[in-house]
């Protein structure tokens, strides 16, 4: 988020055809909860697209890159390694540690698809399990990124948005973000 070092979500795996909406959905949640960056593998090139159609309409800054060395991004990283796995230490026991790492350098959390190769639990600094019970990358990069924050991801402020849901108790409105 806006003045704190960068938080990057390199989405690890992607098996084209049957991850297309999970990928596009690490995205969207790493946007709207406070990730400043997501970095995709070139099989998943083709979800950049319905990522950055959201932030053009709904607001930024929020980038998306696609690198054809993924795992190079793990080795070359300077700064903090997040892996987020079932078999990690859990959450709530580093997540004050993970604080007091991210206000010093930049952080990049790694979630996978399948099977994460194991020089990645190796390289990164912390192995986080959101539980240690299987589910899904969107859910523990949700919870992850809800703790890392401490909430402040639910009050930020959306740059150069064209569409602005304007919360209502029942229905739905959105306006021109110029209307305000
Ligand atoms: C379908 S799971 C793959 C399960 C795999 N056995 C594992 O966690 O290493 C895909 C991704 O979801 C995330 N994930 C699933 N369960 C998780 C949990 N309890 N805590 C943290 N991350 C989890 C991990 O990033 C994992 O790479």
């Amino acid at each position: 988020m806006q003045d704190e070092p960068p938080v990057v979500v390199l989405r690890l795996g992607h098996r084209p055809g049957r991850d297309e909406r999970m990928t596009t959905h690490v995205g969207l949640t790493a946007r709207a909860l406070g990730a400043d960056r997501l970095v995709l593998e070139a099989a998943a090139s083709g979800r950049k697209e319905t990522v950055t159609d959201i932030t053009d309409r709904f607001g930024g800054p929020f980038e998306v890159e696609v690198t054809d060395q993924p795992l190079g991004r793990v080795r070359s990283w300077d700064g903090a390694i997040a892996h987020l796995t079932m078999y990690g230490q859990p959450v709530q026991d580093v997540e004050d540690e993970i604080r007091s790492v991210h206000r010093e350098e930049p952080l990049l959390v790694v979630v996978g698809a399948e099977k994460v190769p194991f020089e990645v639990y190796e390289r990164a600094d912390f192995n986080v399990g959101v539980t240690n019970q299987p589910h899904s990358e969107i859910a523990a990069l949700a919870v992850f990124l809800d703790r890392l924050f401490e909430g402040r991801e639910l009050e930020r402020e959306w740059r150069d948005a064209e569409k602005r849901v304007v919360p209502q108790a029942a229905g739905k409105r959105v306006i021109d973000a110029d209307e305000e």
